[in-house]
């Protein structure tokens, strides 16, 4: 059994005690823990009186438990972990007549899911994760619940859902009738309004799209946002958003560790680039691959309506090009679709503008699909852009749809063999600004009731989300760690190209360019995941 998976069993302090009232793993041998129980704080602000009163853990490694046959739980933080004899109490959920009824209702508090589900018989049984779902008992009682609800970066279709799905499930499952909605992102914790939020308030919010919260860039001052939610005396924060939200939200929830604060804070991703990783798919990009339909279908009308047409589409994906690829296998109409995550080039053979003369002799007109980050390369050089960030240091891009236009324009203009008809359609923020579909609402209802079940049964420091298909408390590190990418090594990007007939433009035996994908091949790309299991889908 190997139980030096990292963190560390130094004990730094004469009065350390180890216990985990949620660990149900007897033969699994802790080693992450360190303890320094400090005194008693003060209990007479609201500020104070949200405070844990003894245990503060100091430990901020991630929480890693090895056991048998190459067992291993990447556990997430429990706010019994810092704040020893929290009392519990039955979960409402016992006595909800819609709940009741289940044949066990509760998830088995030794219940975990497995990272990997393609094995061998040999294989070691690898990473897991704590299942989500409610738990027999809870850690707040509902009238103590005063939570709250920020949704930070870019817009994706369902983020009103996941505010309505939350607010509903704290007062229909759990009794809890104090949500506050924190307007305009993380800066909204300390420089804008709030919002009371209730059933009747998010009643018909789902069919709209966008944040009726508002959202922001950049603005995470972590003292600030954490001074706010202890001053409000609020003990549970719902933070929905991408990679840069869920850092944020390690950050904060580090901050509520460190001060003691008996604070769940849970994250629920959300990107419409699914770019972040462990998890199956994110919320809304179901709904962005189904409407960038609209568009594809738009381009190939006017490409097969004028001769020698070609139509552009930019879809969004800054470093991934997953609505790219899906809407492009969806479609079947797409001869070209350029992602961040595969280099191509323009001149000489091989390259886009000898493909796209090619299709256009031999097809009449054409239809490319480009990821917005793609080919950033080629448009720096051309361009000697600056390189521009926004508020929260994402690199700002440059137009790529409209520079390969007039790349593709100046190439037939010049040999002066073709006329071409090109048409340049880019309806990126129509895709991310229209309401989640009715599977994007589905697993946003139960992304947020796995979130509410977590944070009231005590766990904190999580990002919620499915992993093959089943739902998990993941800690932040995992998460915030790297991005999802497509790997364009494996199949679902050999189908598109076989789909495409487009060239791959790289050289198969370049092994600088293998070597780097191949490292990622068993742990991006975990959208086939969800759509079935990895061994049907992949093959
Ligand atoms: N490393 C970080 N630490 C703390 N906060 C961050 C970090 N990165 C981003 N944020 C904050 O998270 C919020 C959203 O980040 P952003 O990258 O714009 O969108 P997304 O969460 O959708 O990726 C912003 O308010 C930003 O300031
Ligand atoms: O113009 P904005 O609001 O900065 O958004 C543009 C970016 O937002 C996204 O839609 C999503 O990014 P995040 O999920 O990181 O917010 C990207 O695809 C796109 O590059
Ligand atoms: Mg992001």
């Amino acid at each position: 059994m190997d139980s030096t998976i990292s963190g560390s069993a130094t004990i730094t302090s004469p009065s350390f005690r180890c216990f985990d009232p949620t660990n149900s793993f007897p033969d699994i041998v802790p080693n992450h823990k360190r303890y320094i129980f400090s005194n008693s704080l003060p209990n007479s602000t609201p500020r104070e009186n949200s405070k844990a009163t003894m245990g503060i853990s100091i430990n901020s490694e991630p929480k890693v438990v090895a056991g048998p046959a190459g067992y291993v739980l990447e556990d997430v933080p429990h706010l019994s972990d810092y704040i020893p004899d929290l009392p519990t109490h039955p979960n409402p959920l016992q006595d909800n007549p819609s709940y009741s009824v289940v044949k066990q209702y509760f998830v088995n508090v030794g219940d975990t899911v497995a990272e990997k589900i393609v094995v061998h018989r040999s294989s070691p049984r690898g990473t897991h994760f704590r299942r989500a779902g409610p738990r027999q008992k809870v850690y707040f009682e509902s009238d103590e619940v005063y939570a709250c609800i920020v949704t930070c970066g870019g817009l994706c279709p369902g983020l009103n859902t996941v505010i309505r799905e939350i607010v509903c499930g704290l007062y229909d499952m759990y009794g809890v009738h104090r949500v506050l909605g924190i307007e305009g992102g993380y800066r909204g914790f300390y420089a804008r309004n709030t919002i009371p939020l209730t059933p009747k308030v998010v009643n018909n919010i789902h069919k709209r799209g966008g944040t009726i919260l508002g959202t922001s860039r950049g603005g995470h001052e972590t003292s600030k946002i954490v001074d706010s939610i202890q001053d409000r005396g609020i003990n549970q924060v719902y933070i929905i958003g991408g990679d840069g939200t869920q850092k944020g939200a390690s950050v904060i929830f580090e901050e509520i560790r460190r001060r003691g604060l008996k604070v769940a804070v849970a994250g629920i991703p959300k990107t419409i680039d699914n770019d972040i990783p462990v998890i199956d798919k994110s919320f809304g990009f179901d709904t962005a691959v189904e409407e960038a339909q609209r568009a594809i279908n738009a381009a190939h009308v006017e490409a097969e309506s004028f001769e020698n047409g070609i139509g552009v589409v930019k879809l969004m994906g800054r470093y991934s090009g997953f609505i790219a690829m899906y809407a492009t296998l969806a479609s079947r109409d797409v001869d070209c679709c350029l992602i961040p995550e595969s280099p191509f080039y323009l001149e000489g053979r091989g390259g886009l503008l000898e493909y796209i003369e090619k299709r256009l002799k031999e097809n009449g007109h054409m239809v490319i699909v480009i990821a917005e980050g793609a080919g950033q390369d080629l448009l720096s050089e051309s361009m000697r852009s600056l390189h521009r960030q926004d508020a929260s240091g994402n690199k700002l891009l440059q137009d790529v749809g409209l520079w390969l236009s007039q790349k593709i324009k100046d190439y037939f203009a010049k040999r002066q063999k073709l006329t071409i008809n090109l048409k340049y359609i880019d309806p990126t923020y129509m895709i991310r600004a229209v309401p989640s579909n009715a599977s994007d609402n589905v697993y946003c209802t139960l992304l947020a009731h796995s979130a509410i079940h977590g944070a009231m049964a005590g766990y904190t420091g999580f990002t919620i989300g499915p992993v093959n298909g089943r739902h998990a408390y993941i800690p932040f590190n995992r998460v915030i760690e790297r991005q999802n990418k497509v790997v364009i090594t494996d199949r679902m990007w050999a189908r598109l190209l076989s789909s495409t007939n487009q060239p791959s433009f790289v050289d198969p035996n370049s092994k600088h360019f293998l070597g780097d994908q191949k490292e990622e091949d068993t742990t991006s790309q975990s959208l086939e995941a969800h759509n079935g299991p990895k061994e049907n889908n992949n093959v």
